[in-house]
């Protein structure tokens, strides 16, 4: 049986913007296993949300070109009706944001919301409650008997990010997608939710497409990394491999800018510069203009994407040369 879950084949996403068009995501391709953790880390714009909503089919709507495929258990959700895709979304993917408030109604409490997800796999009202609270329970939320009767406003965003994986879990989803799910919260609780989460692929062998821009998180939780920059995936692989032999000059600037011992968070806007918005597709490295090693021709060509040795990728005309050492 094939160990793929979820494979991006050559994903490319434009958005139609008043002055023409911006380049959001371009020539994407990666894999997630059953039961890993896979994270996708870059800058704020680089494209990382783009992705993520794309394979739900909820981007906004109305101004978005995709090309490439979302392969989801051998299938292209691209070619899926919006009622097949109802049906996979929160049962065979799921996905939790960086505001909880954003995803749960304010006028039902919390318990009433989780539980209707419940019964949505025709499960009686009764044994839904009974389900409810021993998810709270699962989900560590402190006094779960008494919180499942409360309003998402009553709750802290911890909790509410808990509710929204209690909601999630509920439904046993194979693949989880979770788009900077702790982003808004304190480290304390960070910590919490990453623990619950590594639970989730222990005991119930859940995937995660883990999406952030803090460095640190990834070397914590993923097991895989992709590594994006304004929009292309620079470089992939093993978690362990990318951190011992990063071989993307922006990889290598991000190593560089992690300080020695640390599991705080670790921020990725220390690099000079900022994410090029690309609203124009001229041939050449994205990462050009930022780059310490930069030729000529990688103003001028796309870069290949290199196999450097396993599933470990780099899309750079110096990947397995000498120059940038
Ligand atoms: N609906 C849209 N219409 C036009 N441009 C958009 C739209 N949504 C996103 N963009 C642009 O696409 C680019 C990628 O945005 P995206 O939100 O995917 O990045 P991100 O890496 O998730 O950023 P962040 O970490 O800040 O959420 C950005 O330049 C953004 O301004």
């Amino acid at each position: 049986m094939s160990k793929e879950l979820l494979k991006l084949e050559h994903l490319s996403i434009d958005y139609r913007v008043k002055d023409g068009y911006l380049s959001a995501v371009n020539d994407v391709s990666c894999t997630i296993n059953k039961g890993e953790i896979f994270a996708i880390v870059g800058e704020s714009g680089c494209g990382k949300s783009t992705v993520a909503h794309s394979i739900m089919n909820l981007l906004p709507g109305g101004n978005e070109e995709i090309t490439g495929k979302i392969i989801f258990k051998g299938k292209d959700l691209r070619t899926c009706s919006e009622k097949q895709m109802e049906a996979i979304r929160g049962k065979e993917i799921g996905m939790i944001f960086q505001n909880p408030l954003d995803s749960l109604n304010p006028v039902y409490t919390v318990g009433s919301q989780v539980s209707e997800a419940i019964m949505l796999d025709k499960v009686d009202k009764r044994e839904a409650w009974n389900r409810v609270v021993n998810l709270f329970r699962d989900v560590k939320m402190p006094d779960a008997d008494e919180r499942v009767n409360s309003f998402p406003h009553e709750l802290s965003g911890g909790m509410r990010q808990r509710v929204m994986i209690a909601m999630m879990l509920s439904r046993n989803p194979e693949l989880l997608i979770a788009d900077e799910p702790t982003t808004a919260l304190d480290v304390t609780i960070e910590a919490q939710i990453l623990d619950i989460m590594k639970g989730l692929k222990e005991k119930y062998n859940t995937a995660i497409m883990l999406i952030t821009h803090n460095f640190g998180l990834v070397a914590e939780i993923a097991d895989r990394i992709g590594v994006m920059y304004a929009g292309e995936m620079v470089e992939s692989g093993d978690v362990f491999e990318i951190f011992e032999n990063p071989v993307h000059p922006y990889t290598r600037l991000l190593m560089q800018a992690l300080p020695r011992k640390t599991k705080a968070e670790i921020r990725l806007q220390t690099i000079d510069g900022s994410v090029p918005r690309i609203t124009e597709k001229k041939p050449g490295c994205r990462f050009a203009n930022r780059c310490p090693y930069a030729l000529e021709k990688c103003f001028q060509e796309d870069p290949p994407v290199v196999n450097i040795q396993g599933d470990h990728f780099c899309r750079c005309y110096l990947a397995g040369k000498d120059e940038k050492k």
